[in-house]
């Protein structure tokens, strides 16, 4: 998907909310356990519910993986059934020595590979350049820098004092050097809002992953007004409070509700501060 496209989404829907199908077995309502895939059914109807809210999803890969043979399965249905208007995010956190990172891209972005047809994967930047660019020669496919992460650890290497600023902003002035917008996004936790103005200058068009709104605290106010730019420049991604809005029934409806009231609010942002 290229960058005008995804804008073009967020411009027609006036949301840049992504659903994180962050899908635990363990989570799922009682009335789908029994079927042969409830995984997958419980996307499925998540997505139905979701998709006029939302431009992209995001399924953290760890929750499938943990599954087995019958985990990537759902996966792989669930990839396939997301509209083709959708940006998607396999959210794997890979990289590793290039030919390794090569085998990964495969994974996520080669369908004859692994019949998985990703938009785009994150990334860790630790094992450096030679580590990312496998990723970066499948065209039209997205890397997602991890830069400044949502979790407290976040403090333990990425604030560290690396030349005279933290690691997380030499991660940013160096990676934003392997790719433009158009290829390159990075993960700025929402909880870290008090840093998306000096983000901000140092990749000022780059798209923004943002995880961290709702179940971790973030402020989604915040990371607008601080983070967001001309093309908006921002995915927000929320997980656990809309796919477990509620656990009976009629679940898909409570994650719809609050896929829409996430939007609403965003519609208010964009008007404000897309600028
Ligand atoms: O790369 C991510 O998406 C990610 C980075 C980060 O800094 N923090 C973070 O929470 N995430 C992911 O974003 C999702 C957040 O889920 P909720 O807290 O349930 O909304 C999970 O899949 C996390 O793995």
């Amino acid at each position: 998907m290229t960058y005008e496209f995804l804008f073009g989404q967020i411009s027609q829907k006036q949301s840049y909310l992504c659903v994180g199908l962050d899908t635990d077995i363990r989570k799922i309502p009682a009335h789908l356990q029994g079927l042969p895939d409830p995984v997958f059914e419980f996307n499925k109807q998540i997505i139905d519910a979701t998709a006029d809210y939302c431009v992209a999803y995001k399924p953290n890969i760890a929750f499938y993986e943990a599954l087995g043979k019958q985990g990537w399965e759902s996966l792989q249905k669930t990839i396939a059934y997301i509209p083709k208007t959708h940006f998607t995010i396999a959210d794997a956190k890979r990289g590793d020595i290039g030919n390794t990172s090569g085998l990964y891209a495969r994974t996520f972005f080669d369908p004859a590979s692994s019949g998985l047809d990703f938009d785009a994967v994150t990334v860790a930047p630790y094992m450096g350049s030679d580590s990312v660019m496998p990723f970066l020669d499948f065209a039209d496919k997205w890397v997602i820098l991890l830069a400044l992460t949502s979790n407290p650890g976040s403090t333990d290497f990425q604030r560290m004092n690396a030349d005279g600023a933290p690691l997380f902003e030499q991660v940013l002035k160096t990676s934003s050097e392997w790719a433009g917008k158009d290829r390159l996004m990075y993960v700025v936790g929402a909880t870290q809002a008090g840093e998306f103005q000096r983000i901000r200058q140092l990749v000022p068009e780059h798209f923004l992953l943002v995880p961290g709104v709702g179940a971790q605290g973030g402020s989604l106010e915040d990371v607008s007004r601080f983070g967001m730019n001309a093309h908006c420049g921002l995915l927000v991604n929320a997980s656990r409070s809309i796919i477990y809005a509620d656990n009976g029934s009629d679940f898909a409806s409570h994650a719809r509700q609050e896929a829409c009231r996430l939007q609403q609010e965003m519609a208010r942002y964009l008007d404000l501060y897309c600028r």
